[in-house]
């Protein structure tokens, strides 16, 4: 474990200077106890001059115990924040160079509970290497000291210390399973309550939130029954060990009762050697604790090396230059899988003028989002090139490439602070003038006009205070104020309001007036302010074309069209 906190936070020195001292201070604390050997051996002799002959050095190994424990629990204390501050620094520069794709499913959960853990891990791996050696090393400095003065005792000890411990390690494995086990039932409780909460209204709108509930009680019974068994597994460690040390102590006992039969050992020699081995078994039932602390944190240590190893997408030392004069998006034979899947899309050939909008089609899963998300490099594509101004998106730095698109994504996550600020993200630095355009043009100050603080007003996390399509126009209006020249959107898929519709076609237009936007469309007006339909089928590119054009080819998109008119009740007159 050592090895690998080295190797993953640095801090060298003062890691080994703990290790070194923490050993040192453990070694002179087991010494001072093995002099006090000789001093109560002088003492029930009735020779106080001799006992005291021990005293001095006793005393100097006591003070440089005293002074190398407190260099060791100093260095353990001043490295906890840098070593902390090295985590999250790490996992954050790691959180801004993982492929955003990677932060799909169950990951963000995961990675917030790593980093919520990192503080009390760092305290834990510094604590676990004092406790260690606290345990192990001052009873074999003492048994060296028992062999000096009653070598019987101390090879007593040196056989029943070792078969405790293997009693231990046999109790200690099952018990570090059942703790793996209960973290493991904890989390899933964990993730079950959070998507209980999330999941209120479509679980009410369908009757079934007992159902929701029922899941939720079923992941808390399982981390009940885990957590119990845990409990259960530790008790048992606790007093199997605690019985293993009392016959260790037994041993010790027979073999003084049979040194005192057989050998010429005086009493006061055998009492003080039997009182010291007696204690030096006791800090060995410390030792199952220690060892559960240093496997949990050594677990806590490894997901974060595997968090940190997940590989990154390769980045070019310099930018290839943009070619002047060709499509501002071109997809040639891009074919993507997922990891384990079948191709998400294949074989994609796409052209998108510059200024132009392109809107892609599809039935649900037909590879709309993969598109949008290769486009912004979420992922690199398998086979195939994705070209922005005719430099492949693989040759260009993230900070390139995230100059030159806007993301509005389906769900807009907003940040927990005002509207203004939410908005700004988009380009910090822009004046009050760019500011109040981007808005007015996105509808956004419609909105503003609603709320009980204006611009200042707080949208909650996740942005939860505005509807769906508020937190769209929101967006657009970021795309807006950022003035990237190519826009991604990948439209609600649920249908909105009437204003909000009508807000969001007027942004769209505003949007596509001076950008090149690519839209996943889920809405006829958008599909009819198109210049180009690409329409997907099972990650193919069916067909290409004008709406006009397309409708009269009476294909999939005609199809497409005509299923969304009778949703809508709607009819093409253009
Ligand atoms: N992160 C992922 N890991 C594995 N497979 C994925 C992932 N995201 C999407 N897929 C799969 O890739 C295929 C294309 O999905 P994609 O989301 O691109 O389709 P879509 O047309 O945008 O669908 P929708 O309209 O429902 O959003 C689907 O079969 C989907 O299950």
């Amino acid at each position: 474990m050592i090895g690998m906190v080295i190797g993953l936070l640095g801090h060298r020195r003062q890691v080994l200077t703990l290790c070194v001292m923490s050993a040192l201070s453990a070694v002179l604390q087991g010494a001072a106890l093995a002099l006090g050997i000789p001093v109560l051996r002088e003492s029930l002799r009735h020779d106080p001059g001799a006992a005291a002959r021990w005293l001095l050095p006793l005393l100097a190994v006591v003070l440089f115990y005293w002074l190398t424990y407190a260099v060791a629990e100093n260095v353990g204390s001043s490295m906890q924040p840098p070593l902390r501050g090295r985590l999250f620094d790490l996992l954050s520069d790691k959180i801004l160079q993982l492929p955003l794709g990677w932060f799909d499913g169950t990951r963000p959960g995961q990675l917030t509970t790593l980093i919520s853990r990192a503080g009390t891990t760092t305290q834990l791996a510094v604590s676990a290497v004092l406790t260690m050696s606290g345990a192990l090393l001052p009873p074999l400095a003492v048994v060296v000291g028992l062999a000096v003065f009653a070598w019987p005792i101390a090879l007593t000890v040196a056989i029943v210390a070792p078969l405790i411990l293997l009693v231990q390690i046999a109790t200690t494995a099952p018990t570090a399973r059942s703790e793996a086990k209960e973290a493991m039932a904890e989390a899933e409780a964990g993730s079950r309550i959070i998507e209980f909460t999330h999941a209120q209204q479509p679980l009410r709108v369908s009757a079934r939130a007992d159902k929701g509930l029922r899941s939720v009680e079923k992941a808390l019974r399982e981390r009940h029954s885990a957590a119990r068994q845990h409990i259960l597994r530790t008790a048992l460690l606790l007093k199997v060990s605690g019985l293993a040390v009392y016959l260790g102590y037994l041993a010790v006992l027979v073999v003084t009762v049979l040194l005192s039969a057989h050998s010429n050992m005086d009493a006061p020699t055998l009492v003080a050697a039997m009182a010291f081995a007696i204690w030096t078994l006791r800090p060995i039932s410390d030792l199952p604790g220690a060892v559960l602390v240093w496997q949990s944190t050594r677990r806590s240590l490894q997901s974060i090396k595997d968090v940190l190893d997940e590989p990154t997408l390769p980045e070019p030392t310099v930018d290839d230059a943009p070619l002047p004069g060709v499509p501002l998006v071109q997809l040639s034979d891009v074919t993507f899988t997922y990891d384990g899947g079948t191709a998400a899309v294949r074989q994609v050939e796409l052209t998108v003028p510059t200024n132009s909008m392109t809107a892609l089609v599809g039935r649900s899963g037909s590879g709309k989002s993969t598109l949008l998300h290769l486009i912004s490099r979420f992922w690199d594509v398998t086979d195939g090139r994705v070209l922005i101004e005719g430099v492949d998106v693989r040759n260009m730095s993230t900070a390139t490439l995230m100059s030159k698109i806007s993301i509005v994504p389906q769900d807009v996550y907003l940040f927990d602070d005002t509207i203004e600020a939410n908005i700004r993200v988009g380009r910090p630095d822009a004046s009050a003038a760019e500011f109040a355009a981007a808005c007015r043009r996105a509808q956004v100050d419609a909105i503003v006009d609603e709320l009980p603080d204006g611009w200042q007003t707080r949208v909650g996390a996740g942005g939860t205070l505005l509807s769906g399509g508020e937190r769209q126009r929101v967006a657009i209006a970021r795309a807006l104020l950022k003035d990237a020249p190519l826009v991604l959107l990948d439209e609600a898929a649920s249908a909105l309001d009437a204003h909000n519709d009508a807000a969001i076609t007027a942004a769209l237009g505003q949007l596509r007036q001076h950008r090149t936007v690519i839209v996943v469309a889920h809405r006829l007006e958008t599909l009819t302010d198109a210049d180009q339909i690409v329409v997907l089928d099972d990650g193919l590119v069916a067909e290409t074309g004008t709406p006009a054009d397309l409708l009269a080819r009476d294909g999939l998109f005609a199809a497409l069209w005509h299923e969304r008119e009778r949703a809508r009740g709607w009819r093409l007159t253009s």
